[in-house]
């Protein structure tokens, strides 16, 4: 049961603010007052890594202000809790986001939450300013190959070296994009794409097979939700 029958058990599916959306970059207002981001990522520590056979989720302690992102958007310091990827089986399309009509190969979603205003991740998940996520849009190049290293440990795995050169972005007001679909989420999604050179390659890699236990390969289906109605959102643009 795909994205077009979550909405009867998670009705706002059908909601006001839902994700992901296609961003069309002359329809987004610049908005001066838009800070830069910042990601205070230097001191994360990877905790778990989890291959649920259709995506990858790497989870963070998330106890203290150790990795947080500030600025733009967010009155707050948000905690990161986990990382994950969408893609799709062809290589031409996979993102959730699209950008005037054009998906990427993947797109990869760092989740946090603001534990200035909320006591849990869960409590944050449900409020409408609990949950900030950055969304990175990967090239096919760079996306398979990323799926395809091996790293024996992935504690030394800092995110940062995820990032494309500039950090401008687009923000809008949107939801969890699997179910429960939360509205909680302040979308800031990065207008240039992750190309990975090949020596950048030695540094990004991302442990996805269990090893010795049975060959647990990730099917390459779809684990990307369709746009959504804008329903009369504003989408912003930092400069
Ligand atoms: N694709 S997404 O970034 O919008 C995204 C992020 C997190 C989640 N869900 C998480 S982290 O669930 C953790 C359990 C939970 C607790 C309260 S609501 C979900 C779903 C979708
Ligand atoms: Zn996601």
């Amino acid at each position: 049961t795909g994205p077009s029958a979550w909405h009867n058990k998670y009705p706002v599916a059908h909601g006001s603010r839902q994700s992901p959306i296609d961003i069309v970059p002359h329809q987004a207002s610049r908005d001066p007052n838009l800070s830069q981001i910042v990601l205070n990522y230097d001191r994360c520590t990877s905790i778990n890594i989890s291959n649920n056979g259709h995506s990858v989720v790497v989870e963070f302690d998330d106890t203290d202000d150790r990795s947080v992102i500030q600025g733009g958007p967010l009155d707050n310091p948000y905690r990161l809790k986990q990382f994950h990827f969408h893609w799709g089986e062809k290589g031409c399309e996979g993102s959730e986001h699209t950008v005037s009509g054009n998906s990427y190969a993947s797109e990869l979603h760092l989740v946090h939450w603001n534990a200035v205003k909320y006591k849990t991740f869960d409590e944050a998940a449900t409020a409408p300013d609990g949950l900030a996520v950055l969304g990175i849009f990967l090239d096919v190049r760079c996306f398979f190959k990323c799926l395809y290293c091996f790293i024996t440990d992935f504690k030394d795995f800092n995110p940062k070296c995820l990032l494309p050169s500039s950090l401008h972005y687009w923000t809008y007001l949107g939801s969890l994009t699997t179910p429960p679909l939360h509205e909680s989420v302040i979308w800031i999604v990065l207008k240039d794409p992750i190309t990975v050179s090949e020596k950048q390659l030695g540094k990004f890699r991302m442990l996805l097979f269990t090893g010795e236990e049975e060959d647990q390969r990730l099917r390459m289906e779809n684990n990307f939700r369709p746009p959504q109605p804008l329903k009369g959102r504003k989408v912003r643009s930092s400069n």
